[in-house]
């Protein structure tokens, strides 16, 4: 009984808390809200309250950070892969028929940036970040609402929504954290990942407590990782051929191009200009660039 009290009563307590937030149109179904500075899906809002309640980080945990679209399946299987490695070598590796989204599970918290422990956190560049989204969006929304058109999606993109935006705050609060706490919080991007996998995962290794030794660079150890994780490796399984993951998402829908640069197949000069400056409005004087493959 008190726990069906204690329910309803939090069910109130979501309904007021809704009825106080700005609230926009979501490109999928139903609303997002402006929940603690950044757009929510109203069901993930629940969510987001229990786990800041309840959560205690411990300072052996490691926390993957990313921006919905910005490569978080590839780092999920990387870093499970760079912290397993004593127990599974690539050929026996879960990764080879489990999904990375059911291998690491998604969260985040306030007693996170108390209890020391290891933060990585990736990006993307904002414009095939954009891209990746929208394509996901149309995918995933609802026939009965019609197309996603890519300039109305683009604009509210810019205006802070989508994806749990506003994207440049996002990205530039953990970059700052970055710089102030580099023991404890990593900062990647997709787009230096693309360019070099084989350095940048070893700086995750070194980061995680577990750096690669000569030996196993020697014995090819990274590479076998890396090859495991690739896009076009793990696109062809068959768990992410045909398989579902998250509850609902179909695995297919996580591996699209996988290329740094796809956006200026679908951006107008007016569209690259308008966020161009935007990137340079907000990432002004914080040392962050990104990569755009131009
Ligand atoms: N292993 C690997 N290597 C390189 N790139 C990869 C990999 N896995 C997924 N992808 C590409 O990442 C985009 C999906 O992003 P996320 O994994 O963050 O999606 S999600 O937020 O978890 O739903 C999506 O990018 P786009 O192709 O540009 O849409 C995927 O294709």
């Amino acid at each position: 009984m008190i726990t069906e009290n204690n329910n309803l009563a939090e069910t109130d307590e979501i309904a007021d808390l809704l009825s106080s937030l700005p609230k926009e149109k979501s490109w999928r179904s139903g609303y997002v809200y402006r929940y603690q500075g950044f757009w929510c899906p109203e069901k993930q809002i629940p969510a987001v309250i229990a786990f800041q309640k309840h959560f205690l980080a411990q300072k052996t945990d490691t926390i993957l950070v990313t921006m919905p679209k910005s490569g978080t399946t590839w780092l999920k299987a990387l870093a499970f892969s760079v912290m397993n490695r004593a127990k599974y070598t690539p050929s026996c590796s879960p990764l080879n028929s489990v999904n990375p989204h059911d291998l690491v599970p998604f969260s985040l918290p306030d007693s996170i940036k108390n209890s020391g422990c290891r933060i990585v956190c990736l990006c993307r560049n904002p414009f095939d970040n954009f891209i990746s989204l929208w394509h996901f969006a149309c995918k995933a929304r609802p026939e009965r609402l019609g197309p996603l058109l890519l300039e109305e999606a683009f604009d509210s993109f810019c205006n802070g929504l989508g994806g749990f935006g506003p994207f440049f705050d996002h990205v530039l609060g953990y970059w700052r954290e970055s710089l102030e706490r580099p023991e404890e919080v990593l900062f990647l991007t997709y787009e230096d990942m693309k360019e070099d996998i084989n350095s940048q995962m070893k700086r995750l290794a070194e980061f995680l407590g577990c750096p690669f030794s000569l030996e196993e660079e020697a014995d090819g150890v990274v590479e076998g990782i890396t090859k495991l994780c690739g896009f076009s490796n793990l696109k062809d399984k068959e768990i992410n051929k045909t398989g579902r993951s998250l509850l609902y998402f179909e695995n297919k829908t996580l591996f699209r191009r996988g290329e740094v640069g796809d956006w200026v197949n679908y951006l107008s000069p007016e569209m690259v200009d308008r966020l161009n400056k935007l990137m340079e409005q907000k990432l002004a004087g914080s040392g962050l660039k990104f990569k755009t493959g131009l």
